[in-house]
Parts: structure tokens; C-alpha cells; sequence
């Protein structure tokens, strides 16, 4: 596959302002942000808004996942979804003035491409009603009904924006679900999940000591990793030995391995393994990059930071922030991005980033 095909290139396309809306599978909220671009270009950064979660409503969402909840529960939580996001962007316009069309993620709660399944809840056509502007949504869809992964879908993205940098690069987005974008000197794209993010982490310390995340990593810090545990529990799942295309649910991994540890060790132990998942990605890369920029709000925890940065050295470890990217904004904005190159009918995935057969667009538009 050619790098070109993902590559910037001049454009003729008029720019569009665009917000794109992104509900992650940390379930805190929803991250919405606004760009200027030509579905090749990012020619401007305009302003974010996010919008946290209600724990009444994270705890409906979260009984949505797999798809467990009775179907008239799934539609009333989709419908409440897609109204807060309403919410969320017409607060953003009240910043940015009228937009051209509006990026919609939903939210996924069924992720399993292997049986060409992918399930994100959020009402395009509802959404384009309440605000008035177009929408493009499932755009994880056509490339899961092709044959790919469906995800991860930012690396476009990363490569517009990476145009100016040194490369190769790796840059790793932990959200709730971690997953790296190679670029390599020519432009050539490899993607895929590298292992659990934030959730393990966050799901721990809540079931443990009842907040939603270790803010600044206090507990793992103050724990100690089990090695044995961290081995056993990389060893246990065939996930990482596993050559990309590939990603995950956000429930395939479980806190269970570190059930007989304490809250701290315990935080220590699940900080530690998803850092050393990021290393193991590493081996499925063609050249191991000296540069690794961080975004999502995993840059934030300081204990895994502190991890990465050990298990991936000798390279460097950095927040996205060191090259001027906005690490709250990055994903929204890509999903902003994405509505773009939908409408323009530019590739989204590619073989390298999600194992579809051929670069391929998709997104469906919903009008007002
Ligand atoms: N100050 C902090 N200290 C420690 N952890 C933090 C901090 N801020 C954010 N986090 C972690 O980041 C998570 C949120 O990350 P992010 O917003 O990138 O997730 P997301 O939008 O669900 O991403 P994705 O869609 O990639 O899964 C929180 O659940 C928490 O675990
Ligand atoms: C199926 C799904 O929603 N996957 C998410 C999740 O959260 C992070 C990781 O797993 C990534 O693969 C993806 O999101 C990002 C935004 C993506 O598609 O690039």
C-alpha cells in the first residue's frame, strides 16, 4: 500500500469547520472540539469543550456494554446520549460560531470485528435535528463490514498532523483502551491497540477505593508492581503476541489477576501492565521509533508515565504537548477531521491501521 495514500496532500477542497464528538471508553464524559480543514490539511485549532458524565449515567452506559441491557433500555440510553452531546455542541458553537458538519463518534459498547460486529450507540439523525448542522456517524461501520478492525480510526489524524515531524514516530493514545500509530520515515502507517489504557486502572481503584481514577498516579505510586503478576497476566492473554491489524473491547481484559493484592500494589500492578503491553506493541513495529508522544488522559497519570518511560526506554516519552498538540483535544478533533474526509470521500482506514483490504472512506450523513 502506498504511504501516499494517507499522506497530505494539496488540496483543492474548500476548508469546512467542523466539531467532531467523542464518547471514550473511560465513560467519563464527552470530548468535543473544534477544527478548520480540508480533509488533508489541519489549517486551524479552534476550542474544546468536554462535558463529564453523571455517575446515574455512567452506570446506565456502563450496563449497556455487550449489549447486556433489554433493547428498550439501549434506546432510551442512546437517545439520552445523543441529546447530551446536542448539549455539548451547541455550547462549543456558542464559542465557535455555526459550524459545517459535525464528526460522531457514539459510543461503543460492542466491539467484536471478527464477527463483523461493531456497536456504537448515538443518534445521527437526532443530533443533526437538535443542532441544526449536518452529521456523519458510523464510521467505524463499512470498514468492519469489509473485513477490518473498525479501529482504531485517529491515525489519519496523527499523520495530518504529524506532517512536520521527525519521524519515525510512535504516537500513543491511552484513553481507556491504549493504541499506538507508527509513522515511519516514508509515511508508512501501522496502527492498532496495544492493550488496556486507563480502564483496568480506573475500574480497580473504583471497586477498591470507590473514585473513578488514581489522579496523578498517587496509589500505584505509593504500590508495588508484582512482576510475577504482570508476566503471568501478558503471558495469559494471546492478544499481544498476536501480529496487528488488531483491537479490543474494552472489557477484554479484567482486574481478576490482581484480585489478592492491596489497593495500592494492586493500581502498581495494572499501571505496570499496561506499560508493558505498549512495550510488547513495540515488537510489531518495523523500526523502533526514539520518539514516543503521548495523548488521552493516561499522559496525566504520572505512575504510568513513569512506567512507559522505563519499559520503552532507551526512547523518550513525552505528552503530545511537546510538539503543540492539545492531548484532551486530539481525539475529538480526529473525529472532526474524519467527518471531513467522509463528506470528501477520502480513505479513513487502510490496510496498515485497521487490515482493511484497500483504503476505505465511510460515515453515513444525516441532514437537519
Ligand atoms: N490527572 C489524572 N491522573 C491520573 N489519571 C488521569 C488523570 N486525568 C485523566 N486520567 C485518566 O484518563 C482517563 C480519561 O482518558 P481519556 O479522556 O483519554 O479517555 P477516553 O476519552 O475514554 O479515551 P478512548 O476513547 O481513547 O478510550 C481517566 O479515566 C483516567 O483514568
Ligand atoms: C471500538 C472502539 O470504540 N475502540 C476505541 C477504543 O478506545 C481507544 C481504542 O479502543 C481505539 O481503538 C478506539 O478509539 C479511538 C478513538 C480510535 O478509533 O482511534
Amino acid at each position: 500500500m502506498m504511504p501516499s495514500d494517507f499522506a497530505p496532500a494539496a488540496s483543492t477542497f474548500q476548508p469546512l469547520r467542523t466539531i467532531g464528538l467523542m464518547s471514550g471508553t473511560s465513560m467519563d464524559g464527552i470530548d468535543a472540539a473544534m477544527i478548520v480543514t480540508d480533509g488533508h490539511r489541519v489549517l486551524e485549532t479552534g476550542p474544546r469543550l468536554t462535558r463529564a458524565y453523571d455517575k446515574a449515567f455512567r452506570d446506565r452506559l456502563r450496563a449497556c456494554l455487550g449489549g447486556a441491557a433489554p433493547a428498550d433500555e439501549i434506546a432510551a440510553v442512546e437517545r439520552e446520549l445523543t441529546l447530551l452531546h446536542a448539549e455539548v455542541v451547541d455550547g462549543l458553537m456558542a464559542e465557535t460560531g455555526a459550524v459545517d458538519v459535525i464528526g460522531f463518534h457514539g459510543h461503543t459498547i460492542l466491539h467484536r470485528p471478527e464477527a463483523r460486529r461493531t456497536w456504537q450507540i448515538g443518534d445521527g439523525a437526532l443530533l443533526a435535528r437538535e443542532t441544526g448542522v449536518p452529521v456523519i456517524d458510523s464510521l467505524r461501520t463499512d470498514d468492519v463490514a469489509a473485513g477490518g478492525q473498525g479501529a482504531p480510526l485517529v491515525p489519519v489524524y496523527h499523520a495530518a498532523l504529524a506532517e512536520a515531524l521527525d519521524k519515525p514516530l510512535a504516537v500513543l493514545n491511552v484513553g481507556g483502551v491504549a493504541n499506538v500509530t507508527f509513522i515511519g520515515r516514508d509515511g508508512t502507517l501501522i496502527a492498532f491497540d496495544t492493550g488496556p489504557g486507563n480502564a483496568l486502572i480506573d475500574d480497580w481503584v473504583y471497586a477498591r477505593a470507590g473514585v473513578p481514577m488514581d489522579a496523578e498516579g498517587r496509589l500505584a505510586l505509593k504500590g508495588r508492581a508484582d512482576e510475577g503478576v504482570v508476566a503471568e497476566m501478558l503471558a495469559a492473554h494471546p492478544y499481544f503476541e498476536a501480529r496487528p491489524p488488531k483491537s479490543l473491547d474494552r472489557d477484554d481484559f479484567t482486574t481478576e489477576p490482581v484480585a489478592a493484592l492491596g489497593t495500592e500494589d494492586g493500581a502498581a500492578t495494572l499501571t505496570a501492565f499496561t506499560a508493558a503491553a505498549v512495550a510488547k506493541a513495540r515488537d510489531h513495529l518495523p523500526e523502533a521509533p526514539a520518539l514516543w508522544i503521548v495523548t488521552g488522559g493516561g499522559r496525566l497519570n504520572p505512575a504510568l508515565v513513569a512506567a512507559l518511560s522505563r519499559r520503552l526506554a532507551p526512547a523518550a516519552v513525552e505528552p503530545v504537548e511537546l510538539v503543540g498538540w492539545d492531548g484532551d483535544a486530539v481525539e475529538a478533533q480526529a473525529f472532526a477531521f474524519l467527518a471531513v474526509r467522509s463528506l470528501r470521500g477520502l480513505p479513513l482506514t487502510m490496510p496498515g491501521t485497521t487490515g482493511c483490504p484497500e483504503p476505505l472512506s465511510g460515515g453515513r450523513r444525516h441532514n437537519p
